[in-house]
């Protein structure tokens, strides 16, 4: 069993005196921003000139500088933009203003572990990766509790980075769940592999095939929806909460008989193979220089096409509907 760091392992006196930079105010940017601010440190937000997130960081009592400003005062950068903006940003306008003695934080390993920033010898470099989007490690912590985070160090330059990547996962809120010791290749692939084949595509795949089928089999698609859609968070949260024995405990016995028998038939050895070759595509690099590729020849033609074919689908038509209809709901894209 992996050792878990809680509140107590941290030595929080090597955050006494260090101003942290914060580079961008997006989904993680404002959680950390706002997480290590009633922490009691010492925070700045580093954004570009004409940013529409610089009014929301100052409407949250932040200060907010160029991100060359911010980086040049600081002992802790984290770079929390987007991964595909990262390498430029770093050659233009933190390396030049990076301290020596200072740390260079990331949420991700991607940019570090694909070589796309190489950072100077004179400096630290660690990761904390909360294991959760940005508007839940804000809103979690906000609550009382934290996000797991996992973190690592790449580079010791001061002989203290372990103590500081560890503090400031305190000071996210981290550790009051437990945070996991990793390395920014296991961090990269790792997230990678489960964003791409579970989380986010394999879960939203799964979904939408089963609204199809029913929707194709001439059922209405509100009731399509309510049975392969609106139910995913119910019986998810059962399984979050206490395994997936705790959701099956929950679910009919003729629920849980059919969840055996016709589970392996839809997700199939097959499925299987093929998440073993989304790993290797990771693990090789394949999918990192495709991503990058879109990004810079590609001006992200083909990622828009998909966002705004996905986004059209008739599953968001009608479950934006049904959605309007439960007014508890909020938009967990809100900052
Ligand atoms: N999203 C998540 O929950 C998770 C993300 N991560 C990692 O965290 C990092 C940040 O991801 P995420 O929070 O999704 O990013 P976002 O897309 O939410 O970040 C956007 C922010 O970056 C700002 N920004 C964009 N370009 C620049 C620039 N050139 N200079 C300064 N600021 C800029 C944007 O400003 P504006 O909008 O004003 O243009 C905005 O404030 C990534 O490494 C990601 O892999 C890790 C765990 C979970
Ligand atoms: C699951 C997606 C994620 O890895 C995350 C929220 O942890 C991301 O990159 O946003
Ligand atoms: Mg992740
Ligand atoms: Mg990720």
């Amino acid at each position: 069993m992996a050792k878990v760091f809680y509140d107590q392992d941290v030595n929080w006196d090597v955050m006494k005196g260090k101003k942290i930079a914060i580079i961008g105010y997006g989904s993680q940017g404002h959680a950390h921003a706002l997480n290590l601010k009633d922490s009691g440190l010492d925070v700045v937000v580093g954004l570009y000139k004409g940013s529409p997130s610089i009014a929301k960081a100052k409407a949250a009592g932040l200060t907010v500088k160029s991100v060359s400003a911010a980086v040049a005062e600081a002992d802790i950068t984290m770079i929390l933009i987007p991964d595909e903006k990262q390498a430029d940003v770093y050659k233009e306008d933190i390396e030049p203003n990076l301290k020596d003695g200072s740390a260079l934080a990331f949420a991700h390993g991607f940019n570090i572990h694909f070589k796309q920033i190489v950072p100077p010898a004179a400096v630290d470099v660690f990761m904390v990766a909360p294991k959760g989007p940005g508007h839940l490690v804000r809103r979690t912590f906000a609550e009382g509790g934290g996000v797991p985070d996992v973190f690592a160090v790449e580079q010791d330059a001061t002989g203290k980075c372990f103590d500081i990547a560890l503090a400031y996962a305190r000071g996210i809120g981290g550790t009051r769940a437990g945070v996991i010791q990793t390395t920014f290749q296991e961090e990269t692939e790792t997230d990678l592999f489960g964003e791409q084949a579970v989380l986010c595509g394999g879960i939203c795949q799964l979904i939408t095939n089963g609204f199809e089928t029913l929707c194709e089999a001439g059922y209405q698609p509100e009731i399509a929806y309510f049975e392969c859609f609106h139910e995913m968070k119910l019986i998810v949260d059962l399984m979050y909460e206490g395994g997936m024995a705790n959701m099956r405990r929950s679910i009919s016995d003729t629920a849980e008989y059919g969840d055996y028998t016709a589970g392996p038939k839809v997700i199939t050895s097959d499925s299987k193979q093929a998440m073993k070759q989304v790993l290797q595509d990771i693990q090789d690099g394949t999918f990192a220089k495709d991503w990058l590729l879109e990004n810079k020849a590609g001006g992200r033609a083909h990622f828009l096409a998909m966002r705004r074919r996905h986004a059209e689908h008739p599953i968001e038509t009608v479950g934006g509907k049904l959605r309007n209809m439960m007014s508890w709901l909020h938009s967990s894209k809100e900052d």
